[in-house]
């Protein structure tokens, strides 16, 4: 296996008694896409909030790329490339989608000033650019709150590789999003993180879709990892089967 793009060791984060991270360690290889899958509050969203620098855990460590993050801010740890979708308020789904995507690039530019241009000729090419990559060139011009939820939602991930992230982590990709779109959705991502050569971390409660796309699985449960492998091998895993999938 590849060198770890981000590893958390022994990470600790109660809320009311309750151990939502309850010493947890991972790895995150390069050009893996991996998912997490467990039962509601065992702790999935947390451990996407500590490598985000959205929760600070009361022990242990993330580091990325060989550097300590644990204590960074949010923005701090979006600069060193990690990036989280669905993360963003769709303020202006009253724009058309183009403009949300030159009003990401901007973000990420740093250039909120109203004595700015918002459209320049570049940001326009870029925008463009990160709509074709995600599969939405043909939605560059519609209202953003008209799209079907699987293009809001690759809207989202655009925006999101707007900042030109190495990691993503995404937060149910799938979720909201009709049968018929789910799989166009997830082929579209997986495209644009292998033209990109992005690493992503994925929460999902859709096996079906971690069956097909995840090239490994960790399994939660109760604030830790209960089992890892290849799909099929989670899959196989009784207890997985029982306590998560819900087929005994
Ligand atoms: N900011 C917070 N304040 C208080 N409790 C929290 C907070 N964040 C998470 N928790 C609690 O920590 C536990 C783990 O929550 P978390 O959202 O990480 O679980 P999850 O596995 O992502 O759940 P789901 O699949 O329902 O999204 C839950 O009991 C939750 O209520």
């Amino acid at each position: 296996m590849t060198r770890p793009i981000l590893e958390a060791k022994g990470l600790h984060v109660s809320f009311n008694g309750v151990r939502a991270a309850d010493d947890v360690s991972i790895a995150v290889h390069d050009g893996e896409f991996l998912a997490i899958i467990g039962p509601n509050g065992s702790g999935k969203t947390t451990l996407l909030n500590i490598c985000t620098g959205y929760i600070r855990p009361s022990s242990g460590s993330v580091v990325l790329d060989g550097h300590d993050i644990t204590r960074l801010s949010p923005r701090a740890i979006a600069r060193r490339g990690v990036a989280r979708a669905f993360q963003i308020p769709q303020l202006f789904s009253a724009q058309r989608v183009i403009d949300n995507m030159m009003l990401a690039l901007a973000a990420t530019d740093g250039l909120w000033s109203v004595v700015q241009p918002l459209e320049t000729a570049s940001r326009r090419d870029e925008a463009r650019a990160l709509l074709e990559l995600v599969g939405l060139a043909d939605d560059a011009g519609r209202i953003s709150s008209k799209l079907p939820e699987g293009h809001r939602k690759l809207m989202d991930i655009a925006v999101a590789l707007a900042l030109k992230p190495r990691l993503l982590l995404l937060d149910e990709p799938t979720s909201g999003v009709s049968a018929l779109e789910r799989f166009p959705l997830m082929e579209a991502l997986m495209s644009a993180l292998r033209q990109r050569r992005i690493t992503a971390l994925f929460v999902e409660h859709d096996m079906d879709v971690v069956a097909r796309y995840a090239s490994r699985v960790l399994v939660w449960s109760a604030g830790n990892i209960m089992a890892e492998g290849r799909p099929d091998e989670v899959f196989s895993n009784a207890q997985v089967r029982q306590r998560v999938v819900g087929v005994a």
